[in-house]
């Protein structure tokens, strides 16, 4: 990040009178727009379960920021949110109480004050200063003091030193440590371990790619844009889509491709999963393609674009009637219909090739959504899973004999992948696991096979997971 130690600064000079210093500690506070908007998104999440990425830009809109204090607003949010597990482990230390017994107005405005003394480069003094002014002017003076005497406390050490002393020995306990050196809730670390194969540098890096924001990758959608068009507005070539481009600076929507409709941002591992289905060599008809859980549209945008091309047919179905009415705007020429997939509303056996991309706990895209970490439930795993499992049994029966269905998910939890992929076919049978990497031969590391599972930290991309099966007859 930039670095703001202007913005307190200034404001504290405004908020003497002209030719008068008041006494130390009877500065009048500053309000800081864009902190006061980073703790304004701090609470909204806390308080009303709003969703990070969503409520930022409307927060900054109806403000007026944009470019430096817009990107700084969003980094403090964003960054707080992220690294707030591990700011708590050092406010329990630096605090007469534990984080659970502060007021969540005034922990959220510590939290935000650590964020910047131990990760960005605003100076203590301003960081310290900037969050004392917030917690008086948001949450009380009592308060204010009370984060002052945290926040002297935090400022002692940097990051690397409260990490020595806040995060558990790594030889006694790996996945405490883990935890909260990369702040992520510790049932999530252990689901993310196993994922990896237990490797713990391999853990920590993926860890450490969740904290970091992602890039901005565009799909130009087949037939109707084309990535020399991308790259002609600013963005570069992706490594591994035919169809993707990285967008390395600016607003996607100012791009033309996307503003007129023709292109649109999609994470490149959502491109290729969906492409591995559609290489499938099949024998016999190829006509008629189902996407089953196709809310917002994202695949299906990119699956309607190339049966246009390959002239086949999509039908596009989700659950939920906002999310279908999502996937029309993403499609040209798709069928596009309301529907449990679990209870299917077409002919058994009617499609050459499903796409199943299952609800789940979404812990692939952890980097998207700064809070989801920290509301995720584990119970939540086991009743997903019973969902993933009727959905891929369902798609299986959707599919011909000697169709092709895709079993993906936004999370590499193997109790989301493999467990539900291993239990459909021992269970219901019926279905051969087909190599998936096979399908995907541009890429690289995507694990040991027959599952394809992309990573952050080795591709760049979400964690998504593939698995391919034939309906056998
Ligand atoms: C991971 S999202 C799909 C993302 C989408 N394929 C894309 O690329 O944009 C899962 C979707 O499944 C839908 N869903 C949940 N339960 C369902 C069910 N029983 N039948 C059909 N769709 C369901 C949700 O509404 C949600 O839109």
């Amino acid at each position: 990040m930039t670095g703001d130690d202007a913005a307190p600064g200034r404001g504290a000079a405004r908020g003497g009178r002209r030719g008068q210093s008041r006494p130390a500690g009877k500065r009048r506070p500053v309000r800081d727009e864009p902190r006061n908007t980073a703790y304004d998104l701090l609470r909204a999440v806390d308080e009303r379960d709003a969703y990070a990425n969503l409520l930022m830009p409307t927060l900054l809109r109806e403000r007026g920021l944009a470019g430096r204090d817009a990107a700084l607003a969003t980094e403090l949010a964003y960054g707080t949110l992220r690294g707030l597990g591990t700011y708590d482990e050092i406010i329990a230390v630096c605090s007469d109480r534990p984080p659970e017994r502060i007021d969540p107005p005034l922990l959220d405005a510590i939290r935000l004050g650590v964020h910047q003394l131990l990760r960005t480069r605003v100076p203590s003094h301003a960081a310290v200063s900037a969050t004392v002014d917030l917690a008086r002017l948001r949450v009380g003076v009592g308060a204010s003091k009370f984060a002052n005497a945290v926040l002297r406390k935090v400022a002692t050490r940097d990051y690397d030193r409260w990490l020595a002393i806040v995060a558990p020995d790594p030889a006694q306990d790996l996945i405490g440590h883990l935890a909260v050196a990369h702040s992520h809730p510790r049932w999530i670390t252990s689901a993310l371990r196993d994922a990896v194969g237990g490797d713990p540098e391999e853990t920590a890096a993926l860890l450490a790619a969740d904290n970091e924001r992602p890039g901005v990758t565009l799909i130009a959608w087949p037939g109707r844009s084309t990535v020399g068009e991308l790259v002609e507005a600013g963005a570069v070539p992706a490594r591994y889509s035919p169809y993707a481009a990285y967008l390395p600076e600016g607003d996607p929507g100012a791009v033309p491709a996307v503003a007129e409709g023709r292109a649109a941002v999609q994470d490149e591992a959502s491109q290729l999963v969906a492409l591995a289905l559609t290489r499938v060599p099949l024998e016999g008809d190829d006509r008629l393609w189902l996407d089953m859980c196709a809310g917002p549209g994202g695949k299906a945008g990119l699956l309607d674009a190339l049966a246009l091309q390959e002239d086949r047919h999509l039908l596009a179905s989700d659950q939920r009637f906002h999310r279908a009415r999502l996937v029309w705007r993403a499609t040209r020429t798709a069928g596009v219909i309301t529907a449990d997939g679990t209870t299917p509303a077409w002919r058994a056996g009617a499609f050459d090739r499903v796409l199943v991309d299952a609800p789940c706990t979404g812990l692939g895209a952890l980097r998207r959504r700064p809070e989801a970490r920290w509301r995720r439930d584990p119970a939540s795993v086991p009743e997903l899973g019973d969902l993933q499992r009727r959905l891929l049994g369902s798609a299986l029966s959707s599919a011909r004999p000697g169709g092709v269905v895709a079993y993906v998910t936004c999370s590499p939890h193997l109790a989301e992948t493999r467990a539900v992929v291993e239990d459909v076919v021992r269970r219901r049978g019926g279905a051969e696991v087909l190599d998936a990497r096979a399908f995907l031969d541009e890429v690289d590391g995507l694990g040991e096979g027959p599952y394809a599972q992309f990573w952050p930290h080795r591709h760049g991309t979400d964690a998504m997971f593939l698995a391919l099966l034939r309906r056998t007859p």
